[in-house]
C-alpha cells in the first residue's frame, strides 16, 4: 500500500546505498550455495523475561526485547562472538503465494520472520553496530501455509490491541526460539537491512526449514493498519522488499 512510507523502487533516490553491493533480500540459488565445513551450528540462547513490548511501527509488527545486557544472545554459525537479541518482526504479502523477502530458487513463501541481533562484543550500542559491516545478525525463518501454529498464536492473538500505527502493548515471558523449525540448518551471506536506511551491516542466517502457520494467522497480519488512529484506515497488505542483485556475493551453507 502507498502508505508504506515510499515504494521500494523509490528508495534509490533517497538512500543511494539501495544500489549498493550487498543489498538484501536475495533469491537464494540452492545449487550455487557453497558447503563450508568451517560453519558452526547456530546457538540461540534467549531468556523469556527479555521480551518487553509488541508494537505496530506502521510497516510491520515487532516484539522488542531488553538489550541492555547479554541476557538473550545468538552465537555460533558464521558469527564470531555473541550477538544480542534486539527485536523480531515479520514480512508478508497481499496473498499467500507471496510475502517472504528472500526467495529460494525463485520460490517465495507466504511470510518471513526476522530475528534481529547486534554485535555487543565489539560495539556498545545497537545504533553504532547498525553502521558496521559486522554489526548486525538477522536470522530469517520462512513461514509456509498449513496447520495453525500455536506458538505464533501468542503473537497473532495480540494484534487486535495494536491495530493502528504507533500502538504498543506489554508482551513478556516470550522466547522466540518457540518460532524456530526443528532443523537449524542454514544458508548465510553478507547483506543489508531490507528497510530504510538499508544499512549494509547484516550477516544473514536463513534457516532452510520453514515453519507452518495457517492462512488465517497470516490474514491477521494484513488487518494491521499502517495508519495511526484518527487517520483514514489503510491496511498493511504487504511489507516485503523484492530480491536484490547478488553482485558476486557468495552464499554458504552448513
Ligand atoms: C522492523 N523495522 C526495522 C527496525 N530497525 C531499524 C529501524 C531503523 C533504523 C535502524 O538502523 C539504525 C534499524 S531494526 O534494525 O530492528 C530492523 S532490521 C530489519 S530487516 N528487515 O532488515 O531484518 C528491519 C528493521
Ligand atoms: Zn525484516
Amino acid at each position: 500500500s502507498k502508505r508504506w512510507g515510499t515504494w521500494p523502487s523509490h528508495w534509490k533516490e533517497v538512500f543511494p546505498v539501495a544500489n549498493g553491493d550487498r543489498q538484501s533480500p536475495i533469491d537464494i540459488k540452492t545449487e550455487e550455495a557453497k558447503y563450508d565445513p568451517a560453519l558452526l551450528p547456530i546457538s540461540p540462547n534467549y531468556d523469556p523475561t527479555s521480551a518487553k513490548v509488541i508494537l505496530n511501527n506502521g510497516h510491520s509488527t515487532c516484539v522488542e526485547f531488553d538489550d541492555t545486557e547479554n541476557k538473550s544472545v545468538l552465537r555460533g554459525g558464521p558469527l564470531s562472538g555473541s550477538y544480542r537479541l534486539r527485536q523480531i518482526h515479520f514480512h508478508w504479502g497481499a496473498s499467500d503465494d507471496i510475502g517472504s523477502e528472500h526467495a529460494v530458487d525463485g520460490k517465495k513463501y507466504a511470510a518471513e520472520l526476522h530475528v534481529v541481533h547486534w554485535n555487543s562484543d565489539k560495539y556498545s550500542t545497537f545504533v553504532e553496530a547498525a553502521r558496521q559491516r559486522d554489526g548486525l545478525a538477522v536470522m530469517a525463518v520462512f513461514l509456509k501455509i498449513g496447520e495453525c501454529n500455536s506458538q505464533l498464536k501468542k503473537i497473532t492473538d495480540r494484534l487486535d490491541a495494536i491495530r493502528a500505527k504507533g500502538k504498543q502493548a506489554l508482551f513478556t515471558n516470550f522466547d522466540p526460539s518457540c518460532l524456530l523449525p526443528h532443523s537449524l540448518d542454514y544458508w548465510t551471506y553478507l547483506g543489508s537491512l531490507t528497510v530504510p536506511p538499508l544499512l549494509e551491516s547484516v550477516i544473514w542466517i536463513i534457516l532452510r526449514e520453514p515453519i507452518t502457520v495457517s492462512s488465517e494467522q497470516i490474514a491477521k497480519f494484513r488487518s494491521l493498519l499502517c495508519t495511526a488512529e484518527g487517520e483514514a484506515a489503510c491496511c498493511m497488505l504487504r511489507n516485503y522488499r523484492p530480491p536484490q542483485p547478488l553482485k558476486g556475493r557468495e552464499v554458504r551453507r552448513n
